[in-house]
């Protein structure tokens, strides 16, 4: 993907660090979080899906708390998240509102995206916000997140949620014009890289730690968020949130900041990812109208064509999908745990509200986490 194929980019995740946000810690810089909803109001009249990853919860409580320095302590840390995230939401609401948009608070913790379960009502719940029009404000789940779960820095988030949404582009907003060969705070003569692939090697030794006290992870954490982010084929960006109309001029392709070029194309960065990475919990036998739908269509598995149901598997799980003669066809993570699979097989997604007292989506399967064999 070359920078002007930004502009085709059907989903994008802008993530704000807590350096920028918060005006180098004297509270909310209002005016700037104005002129990045009114950037990401103008993608939404694009129709372009926007999803925001913003921090600045820790930073935002200790202005309103008179906290001089960032709290050591994890309880410390998490109540200081939680009277800030009142004014970030607070103020992302107001802005949004400003441009006839809603805006949803959505809080995330590490377990909700390494659990199968949870990541597939991550996603469903973020894509039925898109599909509303909404633009969802993420951040980690402070108050209940725990040293272990945390995660280390809001670059890792926005890249999972990346993933998540499978967003085409990710613009990590930084304090800094973008990736530079040393870290300018440091290194005055540092110069900017333009471009770079996320493997190069060259990317480990320049991305430094942040010594603003605000922000954490600094560039070594942001290089990882766009490897991270690779990995479902999204491109990242890194760009001072500080340039004007940013968002917008990186969307057209402008040459800002450092684009980190993913390897893979989305559709096959993410089934490689599917085939790489789970252990097999079930298999469901399709018929043969199923199998030809499958491997001809790419299409979705839909219930109505399954025969039967192995297996000891929740919704999320991965699954495979067999023909009559145990042949495998596919693999992909099954929406209905094994007892609602089994109730729903050989039926049509119109009778699942009959059948279970309740009907999540459709499709058995959904294309997008198919693999085909
Ligand atoms: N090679 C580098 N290029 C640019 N900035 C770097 C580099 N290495 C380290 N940094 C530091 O990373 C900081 C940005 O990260 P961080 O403070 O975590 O911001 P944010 O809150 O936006 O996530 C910069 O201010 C700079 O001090
Ligand atoms: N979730 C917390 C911490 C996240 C954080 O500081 O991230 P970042 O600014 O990206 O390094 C917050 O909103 O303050």
């Amino acid at each position: 993907m070359i920078r002007s194929d930004f502009r085709q980019a059907q989903r994008v995740v802008v993530k704000i660090g807590s350096s920028l946000l918060t005006d180098g810690g004297r509270g909310l810089n209002k005016q700037a979080i104005a002129g990045w909803v009114a950037q990401m109001a103008a993608l939404r009249q694009l129709g372009v899906d926007v999803v925001l990853v913003s921090s600045g919860s820790v930073a935002e409580g200790m202005s309103r708390l008179k906290l001089k320095n960032r709290p050591k302590t994890l309880h410390e840390l998490q109540a200081a998240a939680s009277v800030g995230q009142m004014g970030l939401v607070r103020r992302f609401e107001n802005e949004f509102q400003q441009h006839e948009l809603l805006a949803a608070q959505v809080l995330l913790t590490h377990d909700d995206l390494s659990d199968r379960q949870r990541y597939l009502n991550a996603r469903s719940t973020l894509l039925t916000l898109l599909g509303f029009g909404v633009v969802p404000v993420i951040n980690e789940n402070d108050a209940v997140a725990t040293e272990e779960i945390r995660f280390g820095d809001n670059d890792t988030l926005g890249a999972l949620v990346a993933n998540l949404v499978e967003a085409d582009l990710l613009i990590l907003l930084t304090d800094q014009t973008g990736l530079f060969d040393a870290n300018p705070s440091l290194y005055p003569d540092a110069k900017l890289i333009s471009s770079v692939s996320v493997n190069d090697k060259l990317l480990d030794e320049v991305a430094g730690e942040s010594i603003s006290g605000l922000g954490r992870g600094g560039m070594f954490t942001k290089v990882r968020a766009a490897r991270l982010a690779a990995r479902s084929g999204a491109a990242t960006v890194i760009v001072s949130g500080s340039i004007e109309d940013v968002i917008k001029r990186v969307f057209q392709g402008e040459e800002l900041g450092s684009y980190l070029i993913p390897n893979l194309a989305p559709l096959v960065a993410r089934k490689q990812w599917l085939a790489g990475q789970l252990q097999l919990k079930g298999t469901v036998t399709l018929d043969d109208g199923a199998v030809r739908i499958l491997q001809a269509a790419g299409k979705s598995l839909l219930a109505v064509g399954v025969k039967a149901v192995q297996g000891k598997f929740k919704r999320g799980d991965l699954v495979s999908c067999r023909d009559q003669n145990g042949v495998e066809i596919a693999r992909g993570l099954i929406n209905y745990g094994a007892e609602d699979a089994a109730k729903i097989a050989g039926r049509p997604s119109g009778e699942f509200q009959a059948l279970l007292g309740y009907a999540d989506e459709d499709e058995l399967i959904h294309r997008d986490n198919l693999v085909l064999i």
